[in-house]
């Protein structure tokens, strides 16, 4: 909570409904701010469109959510684009620009400070500022890719790749980074690296993050707090340390085992894809 007693993040009774699906159903919460928060579900649990709705990808069928008792779900042209930019996303595949150096990419975090004409010509001509490049090596510095810099991003490794993905959304300069699933097309190593580099900037920077994971393991190991979802619903709110192995049978009704094979299945297949 700030000083106002307003959580970063207050969900309240946030819906989603597909057809007959109910995605997210009835979620009610508070993210205060500096938290990292870990989402943890099966397949289909809801864990993605929650992330969606967040950022305002997707809107609720019903339901509200405030940010410092702000109502993000009534924002509207300038204030809901600042709200986004305050919002970055950090995907599964990446989603870089295969064919541009690694620096475009990580520069293209800019582009949500700029608008109008000055947007135009910095689309067209990269007419990013002395002080945005500089913004853009020091990250690429911070998390190891200052030699890659100059080298398209498709000659990059899966956890460079998402190394990179990471420095554009700070380019961004947000105050919350929603990421679905970073790790889940990366082998162990790489998901390691880019856990301590989201922690790192969680803890440094202050920035909350909004994690989907698969692991249980890797949410217990690096959130401080977990929220498992199934079937939409919340299921569980709490300290990693309370999400034991007997709680995950009874939320699931598998075995914590299960849930690690079921995870690492889904990673294998995500790894394919990549
Ligand atoms: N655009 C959409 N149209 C129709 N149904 C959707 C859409 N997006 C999600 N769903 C459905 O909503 C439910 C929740 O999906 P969601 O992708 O949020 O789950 P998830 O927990 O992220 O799953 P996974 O781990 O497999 O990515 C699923 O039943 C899914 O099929």
């Amino acid at each position: 909570m700030d000083a106002a007693g307003y959580a970063m993040l207050e969900l309240q009774g946030l819906t989603r409904r597909f057809g007959a699906t109910l995605a997210v159903d009835q979620v009610s919460l508070a993210v205060p701010a500096g938290q990292m928060l870990g989402i943890i579900g099966r397949s289909g649990a809801g864990k993605s469109t929650l992330l969606r709705l967040l950022n305002r990808l997707i809107e609720p069928t019903s339901g509200r959510i405030l940010s410092e008792g702000r109502e993000v779900t009534a924002l509207r042209g300038r204030a809901l684009r600042a709200w986004r930019r305050d919002c970055a996303m950090v995907f599964q595949q990446f989603n870089l620009v295969q064919r541009l150096d690694v620096l475009g990419n990580v520069l293209i975090g800019r582009l949500a400070h700029q608008h109008g004409l000055r947007r135009a010509l910095v689309l067209l001509a990269g007419a990013f500022t002395a002080g945005e490049r500089a913004m853009a090596l020091a990250a690429l510095e911070r998390f190891g890719l200052l030699e890659v810099a100059l080298q398209r991003a498709e000659t990059l490794s899966g956890g460079q790749q998402q190394r990179v993905a990471l420095c554009r959304a700070l380019l961004q300069q947000p105050r919350l980074i929603l990421a679905d699933e970073p790790i889940a097309s990366l082998d162990p190593a790489n998901a390691r690296v880019v856990m301590e580099a989201l922690r790192q900037v969680n803890r440094e920077e202050g920035i909350t993050v909004l994690v989907n994971l698969h692991h249980l393991d890797t949410a217990r190991e690096y959130c401080d707090r977990i929220l498992a979802m199934q079937a939409g619903r919340v299921v569980f709110d709490g300290a990693p340390a309370a999400l034991d192995a007997a709680r995950v049978r009874e939320i699931y009704g598998i075995s914590e085992e299960e849930f690690a094979a079921e995870a690492a299945a889904r990673a294998e297949a995500g790894r394919a894809a990549a």
